[in-house]
């Protein structure tokens, strides 16, 4: 690699005290009104006490003209609102509050969440001439190699210095910086020397990014996470070197002409780049992209935990071309925050990072773009995630490029807000050295101790990538004069340790599962039928394969093997090892009989990893896509996902319902209808039937009442009569005569006496009074048609009889003797058996 020349250092001036201020430029001068934001009267500034960092003439020309970087080369139709990239970041004196910036209103419409990331590809044809023009190194480029490295890259780039350095870098070409004698302590040892991967001098930007970022961008480009970092004390170059200004674009400006130029030289493949930007200030990170207000209001959150840790919320803007990523290193520039101290005019007193994740898969057939997997389902983004969608068998590469402007490490100084700034920079770059410390140490001693990764949010954000996600390139800068020796002393301390730290990225690549298993099924069943023919062809019974046929044989079958285990490879979440066994293996030296069976058992085993592989699948899809430890967000957002899934399948089930359930459920209805008429019908035969029956059941009840009622008038007469002829029997002899009923029954006797004479008035009277009485009268209304059997009895005694029979029952004198009717009872009564209603 190449190393600048140390030619700025041999044209130092004399060492007088120089102060690197940076003119304002006309946008800072215009927005002054910035100034009245600052909590800092500009004009205060002066009276602070200075120790600002001493130049080389080249690098104090550089500074007092030039404009502050971002240095993008000018690209023609830059919004005209901005005069310049110095205008996007105008001079902060003090520490300017979050919301002033001159681009607050600026909603991007490049957000990557308002754009359709399909619509928003680049690749070889649409990448503007210009965005790889300039001194990009095109033959260089083919000559990166990224290789497999698993060591941090590590370099030093000494700025250059009117004073005399304190440290001998006249031989860089060796890579080794070592402290010159006459300023080692102890003098009796020779002082330190140490080695890194670069040394860099002078003010060339070009070979420092060429030496120390190129193949990490490359990297980048090629599937793997990348980090750049700038790290040393404050005014030693960081900003410089990552920024650096319109003569001297800096690493981001020139890696990104290199993601152009890589995909022009890269017609295989389309890309979708979208970038981001963040500052770590006072230990919150804020976004520098989003409208100030919005970021006050929710500062971004590290979630997820270890090698899973994202950012959000994080706006992500889609650049398509080399004027959208100058459009959003501006926006960023100007929210940034940078103040004078009392080392740097600019200081920044925050990290930055400027992220730009690449995704990328081959270009489609025909060279189109765009989703060609019709009615695969489109996922929604995990959160970190991929946006484009793998497609049609087409995987996509993931890979982040992290470009970061450390925050200076710096001494206490006269203003208490750059105090309590510096307190934290410096916590936070303490805390990125113990986790380097502890990292190399675990590596060079193969420990496992714990990384403090938590104890700063630099750290924090850092962590998959120090774990080893990431190849890493390290700049340390440092300021050789012999002031400073101690900070940079500390410095090249810092990047020896960081040089230990052990690495393993690998890519980062979504399959399309879908359309491989397709591929892999429609394979094996190709396979299966040309292992049938084969079989069917296959000779009698008996007869041995020839080697050919065996041979070919053997390759189909364990081409079968080999993709059903691609299958469920696949399928198995996390590459987990415990997967299905491969079908048996064949000795196909055997009978095609045995060989037939043998094939039918592995048909079956196929079968079996069919299914299988289905409940895989459906597994799969069951999974919900969160880690638990999810932002409440995402959270939210996966159950609002749901709830569409759930309004979905109710649709289906709607549909179901028109087409089959309706249908079915009115065929259900029309037959209980019918059937409810007809037991209806019967319900009510039965009740009727009921009624009939309890009718009858009254009727013979009446019967069988009214059956009773003749029997007992039927006894009572036949002992009425029985009695009758044995009162007959004790009658005086000529006057007795027995009654023979008349002919035409009683009734008519009885009409035919009344006829032909009136019976006693005072007997007919008795009789009348108490004939209603009669308990032979079983109708009232036949009293007058139907006479008792009594008084048919009374109308066949002559007058004479009647009297005596009267008498003698008056007078109980019958000659009934002892056992007749006794004096005061009525003989009727007496025969009657007592009854109460018998007539007196
Ligand atoms: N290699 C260099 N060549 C010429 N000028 C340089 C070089 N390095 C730094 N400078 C100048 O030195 C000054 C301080 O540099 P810079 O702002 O990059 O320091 P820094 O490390 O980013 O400081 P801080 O940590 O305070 O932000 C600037 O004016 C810059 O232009």
């Amino acid at each position: 690699m190449a190393s600048t020349s140390t030619s700025t250092t041999g044209k130092l001036l004399k060492p007088t005290h120089f102060t690197p201020k940076r003119p304002l430029s006309s946008l800072s001068s215009r927005i002054g009104s910035d100034a009245s934001r600052s909590s800092t009267p500009v004009n205060s500034l002066s009276s602070a006490k200075k120790f600002k960092a001493l130049l080389s003439s080249e690098a104090r020309t550089r500074s007092t003209v030039k404009t502050k970087p971002p240095a993008l080369d000018s690209v023609p139709g830059t919004p005209t609102k901005k005069t310049g990239l110095d205008a996007a970041r105008p001079k902060t004196p003090n520490t300017p509050k979050r919301g002033e910036s001159p681009f607050a209103d600026d909603r991007s419409e490049r957000d990557v969440s308002r754009v359709d990331p399909e619509e928003n590809l680049v690749d070889f044809q649409n990448v503007e001439a210009g965005d790889v023009s300039g001194d990009v190194d095109e033959a260089m480029l083919r000559a990166t190699d990224p290789g497999t490295q698993d060591k941090v890259l590590v370099s030093i780039r000494i700025r250059p210095s009117e004073a005399p350095p304190a440290w001998d870098t006249a031989n860089t070409l060796n890579k080794t910086i070592k402290l010159l004698p006459q300023h080692h302590r102890n003098s009796g040892t020779s002082p330190p020397e140490f080695h890194f991967d670069e040394i860099l001098t002078g003010s060339e930007n070009k070979p420092v990014y060429n030496a120390v970022a190129r193949s990490h961008v490359c990297a980048a480009m090629d599937g793997f996470n990348a980090v750049i970092f700038a790290y040393g004390q404050t005014a030693s170059g960081k900003t410089f070197t990552l920024s650096g200004d319109d003569e001297q674009p800096g690493i981001i400006p020139r890696a990104m002409k290199d993601v152009f130029a890589y995909i022009r030289r890269t017609p295989t493949r389309e890309y979708l780049l979208r970038c981001s930007y963040l500052e770590i200030y006072n230990e919150t990170i804020h976004d520098l992209l989003a409208p100030p207000s919005s970021t006050a209001a929710q500062p971004v959150q590290l979630q997820g935990t270890g090698a899973n840790v994202f950012l959000s919320p994080l706006r992500e803007e889609v650049v398509t071309s080399l004027k959208g990523v100058h459009e959003v290193l501006a926006r960023g520039w100007g929210n940034r925050r940078t103040a004078s101290t009392d080392w740097n005019e600019r200081s920044s007193r925050s990290h930055s990072v400027f992220r730009v994740v690449i995704e990328s898969r081959e270009r489609g057939e025909g060279g189109g773009s765009g989703r060609q997997t019709p009615g695969l389902g489109v996922r929604p983004p995990t959160p970190g995630g991929p946006r484009l969608q793998a497609l049609g068998g087409r995987s996509v590469q993931t890979s982040v490029l992290s470009l970061i402007d450390l925050a200076g490490s710096e001494k206490a100084t006269s203003d208490k807000v750059r105090t309590r700034e510096g307190k934290y920079i410096n916590t936070s770059l303490l805390t990125l050295g113990t986790v380097i410390a502890t990292l190399a140490e675990n590596a060079s001693k193969n420990k496992s101790d714990h990384v403090p990764y938590r104890n700063s949010k630099l750290t924090r954000m850092l962590q998959p990538s120090l774990s080893g996600d990431a190849r890493i390139s390290v700049i340390a800068t440092i300021n050789p004069d012999l002031s400073a020796v101690a900070e940079s002393t500390s410095t090249l301390l810092f990047a020896q340790r960081i040089k230990k730290v052990q690495l393993s990225a690998k890519k980062k690549e979504v399959v399309d599962t879908d359309a491989l298993l397709e591929r892999y099924r429609q394979e094996i069943e190709e396979l299966k039928k040309r292992l049938a023919e084969k079989e069917a062809d296959a000779p009698v019974k008996g007869r041995r394969l020839s080697a050919r046929e065996s041979k070919a044989m053997k390759d189909l079958n364990s081409r079968i093997r080999q993709l059903t285990n691609l299958i469920l490879t696949s399928q198995t979440v996390g590459g987990d090892e415990s997967r299905p066994s491969s079908p048996a293996k064949i000795d196909f030296d055997m009978s095609p009989y045995q060989l037939q069976q043998e094939l039918l058992s592995a048909r079956r085993e196929l079968d079996t990893q069919a299914t299988q592989i289905l409940s895989l699948e459906a597994t799969l899809l069951a999974r919900p896509s969160l880690p638990p430890d999810a932002p409440e967000s995402d959270k939210d957002r996966l159950v609002a996902e749901q709830a569409r899934t759930i309004r979905e399948l109710e649709i289906v089930v709607r549909g179901y319902e028109e087409n089959l359930g309706a249908p079915l459920r009115a065929v259900r209805e029309d037959v209980e209808r019918e059937w409810s008429e007809k037991v209806e019908k019967e319900v009510r035969r039965r009740e009727e039937g009921e009624a009939w029956a309890a009718e009858l059941v009254r009727e013979l009840e009446k019967e069988k009442k009214a059956r009773t009622r003749l029997e007992e008038e039927r006894q009572a007469l036949a002992a009425f009569v029985s009695r009758f002829d044995s009162l007959t029997a004790i009658l005086p002899a000529p006057s007795a005569r027995i009654l023979h009923p008349t002919p035409g029954g009683a009734a008519a006797a009885f009409a035919g006496r009344q006829r032909q004479r009136a019976p006693p008035a005072t007997t007919l009277a008795v009789v009348e009074e108490k004939e209603t009485d009669s308990p032979m009268r079983l109708d009232i209304g036949k009293v007058k048609t139907e006479p008792s059997l009594l008084e048919e009895m009374w109308d066949g005694l002559d007058a004479e009889d009647s009297f005596e029979v009267i008498e003698m029952l008056k007078t109980g004198t019958s000659g009934l003797g002892k056992g007749g009717v006794k004096r005061g009872e009525s003989p009727v009564r007496e025969v009657l058996g007592g009854k109460e209603n018998l007539p007196v």
